[in-house]
């Protein structure tokens, strides 16, 4: 069964297409690096796909529930924001408390996993430090730990490593690559390509609400029209600044990478 599986999703804002007729099968226990320029249509897919907002049309499941079933949905999906709701007067481990109530989380198991997530996380030694004495990077850790305490089945992360310096943005890609070998699904939308390369076991490049392209990220990158050694870079400037249909048309080559049906009819 696929963990994320959406047909014709569709979501319009009046005259606004955000998300156009949205195709998507990803496997569960795998990394999907979902790209895309300002205003594309990730966050509203994710907001879709967390039920958080209502397609206009088509459908979708998620760890094989309808994202219509918002209470079943609920305890299966993590989601981490691009930015995450903290209470800064909490401290950090006040807050994944007051998380784990919110999820009626048995306290004494919250407990062990927010330990061991925070360990993991080196945050261990700033648990009972104010949030709002927290730097950027701390913040998104604890938002981290906030998206995946309850162990969903499926993970929606939105710029995750945003802000953060290198051994930080290291850290939470481990996790994010940890989460996926424990079975759990990671859709990752973000700008920072090298992210996505790093950890993603499929790319899939959104622009204006359409998918564009999807394959395995090297896949991609041998597409674009520098040649072999094109980059993720290359093939989502080309995809997502030139005509994404003159670029499917010229990039033929590679087995791995699917067309999307739009592209490929075009
Ligand atoms: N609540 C809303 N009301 C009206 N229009 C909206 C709403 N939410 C999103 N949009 C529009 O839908 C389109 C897609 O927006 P969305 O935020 O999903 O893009 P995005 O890919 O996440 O962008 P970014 O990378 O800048 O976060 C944009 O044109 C945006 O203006």
């Amino acid at each position: 069964m696929a963990a994320i599986e959406t047909t014709g999703l569709t979501k319009r804002y009046g005259q606004t297409v955000a998300v156009d007729d949205l195709e998507l099968s990803i496997p569960e226990g795998s990394v999907y690096g979902f790209l895309g320029p300002n205003g594309a249509g990730k966050t509203t897919t994710m907001r879709l796909l967390t039920s958080l907002a209502r397609p206009t049309e088509g459908s979708a499941a998620v760890a094989g529930v309808s994202i219509t079933d918002r209470a079943r949905l609920r305890p299966r999906v993590g989601y981490l924001p691009e930015t995450p709701p903290l209470y800064e007067r909490a401290t950090g481990l006040e807050q994944l408390e007051y998380v784990a109530g919110l999820r009626d989380l048995h306290l004494e198991t919250a407990r062990d996993r927010i330990h061991s997530l925070l360990a993991d996380l080196d945050l261990l030694a700033d648990a009972e430090t104010l949030i709002d004495d927290y730097s950027t990077g701390m913040r998104q850790k604890v938002a981290f730990v906030q998206a995946v305490l309850h162990d969903p089945d499926v993970v929606f992360l939105d710029e995750p490593t945003s802000g953060l310096d290198p051994r930080a943005a290291k850290t939470i890609r481990e996790r994010i690559r940890g989460l996926a070998d424990g079975g759990t699904t990671v859709f990752l939308s973000t700008h920072i390509l090298p992210v996505v390369e790093a950890v993603a076991d499929t790319v899939g490049i959104l622009s204006d609400g359409r998918l564009v392209a999807e394959g395995a990220p090297d896949a991609l990158a041998r597409r674009a029209e520098t040649g072999d050694d094109g980059t993720l870079e290359d093939v989502f400037l080309e995809l997502t600044d030139a005509d994404p249909i003159d670029s499917a048309r010229d990039g033929a080559g590679s087995e791995t990478v699917i067309e999307t049906e739009e592209a490929a009819r075009d």
